[in-house]
């Protein structure tokens, strides 16, 4: 891989840090043989093998629904596999044995997406959920003590943040170090497995960067670690292995110094050998300028997408002037018919308190919007949605998903009554449609009555999308659309987004991705703590530059406040 890191085992000690690379590196932390596990009949494994060596990062990598996350619970013991076995520094354990208790017992230590960190509570007060607070002989808690302890742990972790800071303050990759020291709080030197499940699926750049910097440095400390991400950027600059599943099966993997991203995706998708036309970077429009494969920081990036037909001038559809509510200030923007906006921006830049307040589902304090030259104002979601603005937002679990509904009804959600005449509804075309729905944008599922809750979670995202995307709105607010979306998938959505786009609908999506910004945008917006600081097109834009742009912002003064959700 080109842009194989320099950085691997180059960092210097964090303080306090007990150096056992040599120890560690070399020996078998994490194995797993022939792992088999079914749901209802359905392999979500298919015989898997995994052998993760100490002192290194493991990345693990596959399609939705390949069966990453079902290998991480089976090896967390909370799924029990039907078959195999789990060898954790040469001990081992059938499979179906594993339990959390055991998982733990045995040096396991998981991070997950939810870091279940608690954004009121302080930096010790979260480290003492796990461990317990320290008492004196009359059950007060020693409050001295425990500061003092996990301010030794994140001195020990070199996590630049206080005990008696307020967790909330930090900045999220600051959280996921947290979550990783208390995850790895009672280790005498090294000796746990740290497996963390995609880990930066939320982060901005420059946060996930700065995650993948320190759990290097962990690593370089002895530390053995399991990742699963989506990201490729992030294997070619930490990982030192590779295991690429498809479809329940280990679908290849090996040294990341040997092994392309090309090589990567063809495991993934199974497409035959490398270089047979899929690419990891961004999947450009047909006829584009733009280079093949990953995105070189140098390269110029994405060629606009392509106008609606017979769109010379833009259309005026969506205008907001002056628009504040904080951390907004005087935003102006506009989206006209046809044309996809870009909003660009840290966390904490107000990137979704935009796309939430032309749903109505914040108010402003100040300005004002109009669709179709006509006052936008929205009263609640539902009032945006009878105007034909719809909203796909970040956080599928907590706003989108009918989690106990069927993937029938998550898909049929938005236009239900299409499918009721004279009080009966017609179950058949509703099926039908469904059917073709997620065949159109590649949703794996066993089914169509199973509880969406049951499918990958990047299928779930697959699903949301789908549903707005069927109602044909005039305008279509996103929040990460494609967080913990797979590769190819990624590419199905945006050529959905594309075809929307062509039809006349206007789309402002915001995204922590840039490259994603610069692959399906015509023009990108920037914001900086709450203002608009940048409108690029894409096509004259490098990289680089536009990574510097939006990294323009002061960590140090754009702590998110209570209640903030950018
Ligand atoms: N509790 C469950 N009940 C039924 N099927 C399940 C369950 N959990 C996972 N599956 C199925 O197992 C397969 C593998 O899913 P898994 O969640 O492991 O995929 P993944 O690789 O983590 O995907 P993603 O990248 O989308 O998170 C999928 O077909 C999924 O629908």
């Amino acid at each position: 891989m080109a842009a194989h890191n320099e950085n691997r085992r180059s960092v210097p000690a964090a303080a306090g840090g007990t150096e056992r690379a040599d120890d560690q590196a070399g020996a078998v932390a994490l194995a797993a043989y022939g792992l088999v596990k079914s749901f209802a009949g359905a392999n979500a494994l298919s015989g898997v093998d995994l052998t993760v060596n100490g002192g290194t990062i493991h990345a693990l990598l596959g399609g939705n629904g390949s069966g990453k996350s079902t290998l991480i619970k089976c090896l967390a013991g909370v799924y029990q596999a039907d078959a195999g076995t789990i060898s954790i520094h040469g001990e081992n354990l059938p499979a179906r044995q594993m339990t959390p208790r055991r998982a733990r017992a045995a040096g396991l230590r998981f991070v997950h997406q939810d870091l279940g960190l608690f954004d009121s509570l302080s930096v010790a007060e979260n480290f003492a959920l796990e461990a317990g607070f320290p008492t004196n002989p009359l059950h007060g808690i020693r409050w001295r003590e425990l500061q003092n302890r996990v301010d030794g742990l994140l001195a020990h972790y070199a996590i630049a943040v206080r005990a008696t800071d307020r967790l909330g303050s930090l900045r999220p990759s600051q959280k996921t170090m947290v979550a990783v020291a208390r995850a790895l709080a009672d280790q005498q030197d090294s000796e746990y497995t740290l497996l963390l499940d995609e880990p930066t699926a939320s982060l901005a750049e420059d946060e996930s960067r700065e995650l993948m910097a320190a759990l290097r440095s962990r690593a370089n400390h002895g530390q053995t670690i399991v990742l699963v991400t989506h990201r490729f950027r992030e294997i070619e600059e930490v990982a030192d292995h590779v295991t690429v599943l498809r479809d329940g099966i280990v679908a290849g993997g090996g040294p990341v110094a040997d092994t392309s991203i090309a090589a990567i995706v063809d495991m993934m998708s199974g497409a035959g050998p490398a270089g047979s036309g899929l690419s990891a970077g961004p999947v450009r429009p047909a006829g584009s300028a733009g280079p093949a494969g990953p995105a070189s920081d140098e390269a110029v990036l994405g060629t606009p997408a392509p106008s609606a037909p017979g769109v010379g001038v833009r259309v005026p559809l969506f205008e907001g002037r002056d628009l504040s509510r904080y951390p907004l200030s005087d935003v102006n923007l506009s989206v006209a018919s046809g044309e996809i906006v870009g909003l660009a921006g840290l966390a904490g830049s107000g990137r979704s308190t935009v796309l939430r307040a032309i749903f109505g589902d914040t108010s402003l304090s100040g300005g004002s919007m109009s669709l179709d030259g006509e006052p936008h104002e929205p009263s609640s979601p539902a009032d945006a949605v009878r105007s034909g603005v719809v909203f796909v937002p970040e956080n599928r679990h907590r706003d989108a998903a009918f989690l106990d509904l069927g993937v029938r009804e998550n898909a049929s959600a938005t236009v239900i009554g299409r499918y009721w005449r004279r009080l009966v509804m017609n179950l058949r075309m509703e099926r039908d449609e469904t059917h073709r729905l997620l065949a159109d944008h590649s949703v794996r599922a066993d089914g169509i009555e199973i509880p969406i809750s049951r499918l990958s979670g990047g299928n779930q995202q697959k699903v949301i999308l789908a549903r707005w995307l069927r109602r044909k709105p005039r305008l279509l607010l996103l929040d990460e659309p494609t967080q913990g979306v797979d590769v190819t998938s990624r590419r199905d959505i945006y050529r959905s987004l594309r075809d929307i786009a062509a039809q006349g609908c206007g789309v402002l999506v915001a995204s922590s991705d840039l490259d994603e910004l610069a692959e399906l945008c015509d023009r990108i917006l920037v914001l900086v703590e709450g203002r608009i600081v940048a409108d690029l097109v894409p096509a004259d834009t490098g990289r680089s530059e536009l990574a510097a742009v939006v990294m323009a912002a002061d960590h140090t003064v754009r702590a998110p406040q209570e209640g903030s959700e950018d």
